[in-house]
């Protein structure tokens, strides 16, 4: 056995900025360097970020990647930072001789080792995901090789996060060939829980594998995606052995005692057990191991319990969409109701609350709680408002337009989404959009009212979680969040019963059902994509099934032309879910 020092570096990518990410790389790998690492791991992809989606289509790019890795095997070692063997991964292609269902020079999704100012070896990604929020068959080719190479006396072999997740392939190989540590860059987007499945699975691959295994995961925003970090460890028995925190840069360093091979250089092919072949070579670093030392303890962060993490998902999108995109502040409207509240709230957590500016644009249908409740807010938050009155600007177009019934409510959001826009032109906030999951799943917002805006913090927030969110909130602090105030929402914000307030005395309940009928419901039309049948039979009242399967299907045009915004379900609308807009499928019950 040989210890080993092993640095997981969890950090925040900008997906494009190759030479911020390059500045990144060499500024972690000195940290990693300073706390004594033997290896230093980056994540997924990180010279790039991820995902790049078609950016990986133009050759400008990936020649960037390639040049952006070398550059930095190279600026490592004039760093005096070239003793430390650094696997980050980044965009390569595959070799110029075509082989067998590989087009010339197809992009891969790689990992290189970077030691004494060289590349020594490059890797790529064997399973492509195909499902979900992931397009890989698009973008990648297969890899089909695999490194193990020995440092200090123990062979490291190294796998890239899908494979973890598909059964054979490389971790198959690594198990037929033998190693003393698995290591595996990730770039795996947050959803609820998926903590919970992500350590069971590494737990398994380590058993099967044979060995510890080390798993780095991003942190950070990018666009509808939001990656947790939650980087571990687990030793070869499956046993959970460090973690790092959630929704933060972090650098996790582990001591390890490993198994030491003194096995010959070779380059095997293994049946991979999923049709393939995986070639492995296996090649020296260094033999030595390092003279024994005094570990240090293991960091076992606490994950953060289901509301707290969800929060925490989506201040983090905020946050970094805000910061990823050049904006310097946000702009909101605020009515006194939980959605536009919470919003704020998360936005206030986000940038801090002096850099988000809500608008209170009461109507002729307004009533007094709702404008009393959103002032509440702003003097709870500290938060920049104002109040633009709308009801001059609606009747200045009622008397230029006739408009009755729904087309003259809506004219009031319409009214309101000018307002917002017309203030983030003037002053370069972006607009937050604060629909909630429910409402975009059933169309209930107004095209260019409402659904205005830049990004749209809770749309994959179902309105039952809005309100549980809210509870969380006011409940709780976190050192992550940028507003210091204890309890930021006003309590009748949670409590009162949701309106619209387009009319007098209107209520959601009017059009739709209670928010935990339609939840629980929309959960499975949507998420778990069961058809009217199986949902009557899942005990769902009929005639509901009919009224809001329609509804949901007819909003599929409001929902492409919805704003961005974190995915925090298994299933959200976006890249999870893509179904026509023209389609005449109906579900029969
Ligand atoms: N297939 C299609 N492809 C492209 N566009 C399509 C389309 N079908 C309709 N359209 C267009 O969409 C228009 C209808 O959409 P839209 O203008 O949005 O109007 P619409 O969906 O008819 O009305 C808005 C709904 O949202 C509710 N709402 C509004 C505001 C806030 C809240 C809330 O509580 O948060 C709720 C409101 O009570 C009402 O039920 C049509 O006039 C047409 O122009
Ligand atoms: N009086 C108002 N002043 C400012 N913004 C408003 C006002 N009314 C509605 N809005 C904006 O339009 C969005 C949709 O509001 P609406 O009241 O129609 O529905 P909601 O889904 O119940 O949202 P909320 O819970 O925030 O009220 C709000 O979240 C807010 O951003
Ligand atoms: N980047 C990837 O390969 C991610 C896919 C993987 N199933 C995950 O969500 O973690």
């Amino acid at each position: 056995m040989a210890q080993l020092r092993i640095a997981l570096v969890q950090t925040n990518p900008t997906v494009g900025d190759l030479s911020a990410n390059a500045d990144k790389l060499l500024a972690w790998t000195r940290e990693a360097a300073g706390r004594g690492a033997h290896l230093a791991v980056f994540t997924e992809m990180f010279l790039t970020g991820y995902p790049v989606e078609d950016l990986v289509l133009r050759t400008s790019f990936v020649e960037a990647s390639i040049r952006t890795l070398e550059e930095s095997a190279t600026r490592l070692a004039l760093e005096g930072l070239g003793e430390l063997p650094v696997i980050v991964g980044y965009v390569d292609r595959a070799g110029l001789a075509p082989r067998a269902g590989r087009p010339k020079g197809a992009p891969l999704d790689a990992a290189a080792l970077l030691h004494r100012g060289e590349v020594v070896y490059r890797t790529a990604k064997h399973h492509l995901p195909n499902y979900g929020v992931f397009d890989e068959y698009r973008y990648f080719v297969r890899g089909d090789r695999l490194p193990i190479f020995r440092l200090h006396g123990v062979d490291v072999a190294v796998a890239v996060c899908e494979d973890l997740w598909q059964d054979g392939g490389p971790v198959a190989a690594v198990a037929q060939a033998g190693a003393g540590l698995l290591v595996a860059p990730n770039a795996s987007p947050y959803e609820k829980d998926k903590d919970d499945v992500r350590l069971e699975l590494c737990a398994r691959r380590a058993r099967e594998a044979g060995c510890p295994l080390v798993y780095v995961n991003q942190v950070g925003g990018q666009d509808e995606l939001v990656f947790d970090g939650d980087s571990l460890v687990v030793d070869e028995t499956g046993v959970l052995v460090a973690r790092a925190r959630q929704f933060q840069e972090d650098l996790l360093v582990v001591d390890l005692d490993l198994a030491t091979s003194d096995a010959p250089p070779s380059q095997v092919a293994y049946d991979a057990g999923d049709g393939s072949t995986i070639t492995v070579d296996r090649f020296v670093l260094s033999k030595e191991p390092v003279a024994p030392y005094e570990p240090v303890p293991a960091p076992l962060a606490a994950p953060l319990d289901a509301p707290a993490e969800v929060y925490h998902a989506l201040v983090l999108a905020v946050r970094d969409y805000v910061a990823k995109n050049g904006f310097q502040s946000v702009i909101l409207g605020l009515s006194g109701g939980i959605d536009s509240a919470l919003t704020a709230a998360i936005a206030s957590d986000a940038v801090g609350p002096s850099r988000v500016h809500v608008v209170l644009m009461p109507s002729r249908y307004s009533s007094e709680h709702s404008i009393g409740d959103a002032e509440e807010l702003v003097r709870r938050q500290g938060v920049h408002s104002r109040v633009v009155p709308i009801g001059d600007i609606v009747s200045g177009f009622e008397k230029e337009i006739e408009l009755s019934g729904l087309a003259a409510e809506n004219l009031q959001a319409r009214v309101r989404g000018m307002i917002l826009m017309g203030l983030s032109n003037e002053h370069g906030h972006l607009v937050l959009t604060t629909g909630n999951k429910s409402e975009l799943a059933t169309g209930y917002s107004t095209l260019y009212g409402d659904s205005a805006g830049g990004f749209a913090p809770i749309k994959d927030v179902p309105k039952t979680m809005v309100w549980e969110l809210a509870r969380w909130r006011n409940a709780h602090h976190s050192p992550l969040f940028a507003m210091d105030v204890p309890a930021p929402i006003p309590e009748n914000s949670i409590t009162k019963e949701p309106s619209a307030e387009l009319r007098p005395d209107q209520r959601d309940t009017d059009s739709l059902p209670p928010y935990e009928v339609l939840d629980r419901l929309l959960d499975d039309y949507v998420e778990k994509d069961m058809g009217s049948a199986e949902l009557i039979a899942a005990g769902h009242d009929p005639a509901l099934v009919t009224r809001i399967i329609r509804l949901v299907d007819l909003a599929e045009y409001k929902r492409r032309q919805y704003p961005p915004g974190p995915k925090i379900t298994p299933k959200n609308f976006g890249r999870d879910r893509r179904l026509p807009i023209t389609n005449r499928w109906r579900e029969q019950a």
